[in-house]
């Protein structure tokens, strides 16, 4: 039987620099994994595609999506629906391939609770003043919205012990570099594990 790909859920707060890392990370050409597009109801933000970097959908869309069991996870994240696709993830993954989700912390503790065996990494900022200055200098919020995001990201940061590795993103090359080590690091743990087993087999 084929072998199964890697479920990575990259989490964190909003402003931490999930999506900038996610794109530094996916714009080497040797990295292997595959990015889940989620849906989401936000409005597009200035240059952003449907199908490239969401699946823009209105409200009662999405709801039919949570209705017909489409989504492996969602979360109602500042007004506004997000979710990651279940059949993408799932035929991906049987088919042997890594799926890399980018993700807010509520998505990945549901994750966590179907699909254990997943990879979870945190994303840390250097600090709480660091990240509202990221959210700030981005430009793609209101006050009022950047307020919000900074009150659940005190929440968020309390979650950071269920992961199964912290990543700080003080440099945006660094964090890759430590992501992609810890992905290879997990490969090579379930390899030595799954030919432990094997051997097993073969001497029962
Ligand atoms: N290591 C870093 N050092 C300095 N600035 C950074 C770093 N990483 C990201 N940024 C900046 O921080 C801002 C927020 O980054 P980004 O949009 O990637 O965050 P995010 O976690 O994906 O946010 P959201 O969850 O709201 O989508 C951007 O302006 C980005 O350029
Ligand atoms: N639970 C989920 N969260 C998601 C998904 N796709 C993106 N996100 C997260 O939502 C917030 C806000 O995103 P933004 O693009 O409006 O800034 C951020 O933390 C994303 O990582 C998803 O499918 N499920």
């Amino acid at each position: 039987m084929k072998e199964k790909g890697l479920l990575i859920v990259l989490s964190g707060p909003s402003g931490v620099g999930k999506g900038t890392v996610r794109k530094e990370l996916f714009s080497h050409p040797n990295t292997t994994y595959e990015y889940s597009i989620s849906m989401t109801t936000r409005k597009p933000r200035e240059g952003e595609l449907d199908g490239f970097d969401y699946f823009f959908k209105t409200r009662e869309e999405f709801e039919q999506l949570i209705a017909q069991d489409k989504l492996l996870e969602w979360a109602e994240f500042v007004g506004n629906y997000y979710g990651t696709p279940v059949d993408y993830v799932r035929d991906t993954i049987n088919d042997g391939r890594d799926v890399f989700l980018e993700i807010e912390v509520q998505g990945a503790r549901q994750i966590r609770e179907k699909f254990p065996e997943g990879l979870f990494i945190f994303l840390a900022p250097p600090s709480l003043s660091e990240l509202q200055s990221r959210l700030v200098h981005r430009g793609t919020e209101s006050d009022s919205v950047i307020a919000n995001r900074l009150e659940t990201a005190r929440k968020e940061l309390e979650m950071m012990n269920l992961y199964d590795y912290v990543v700080e993103n003080d440099h945006v090359e660094r964090a890759c570099e430590r992501i992609h080590a810890i992905v290879l690091a997990e490969h090579l743990r379930r390899d030595r594990v799954e030919a432990r087993y094997k051997k097993m087999l073969e001497v029962e």
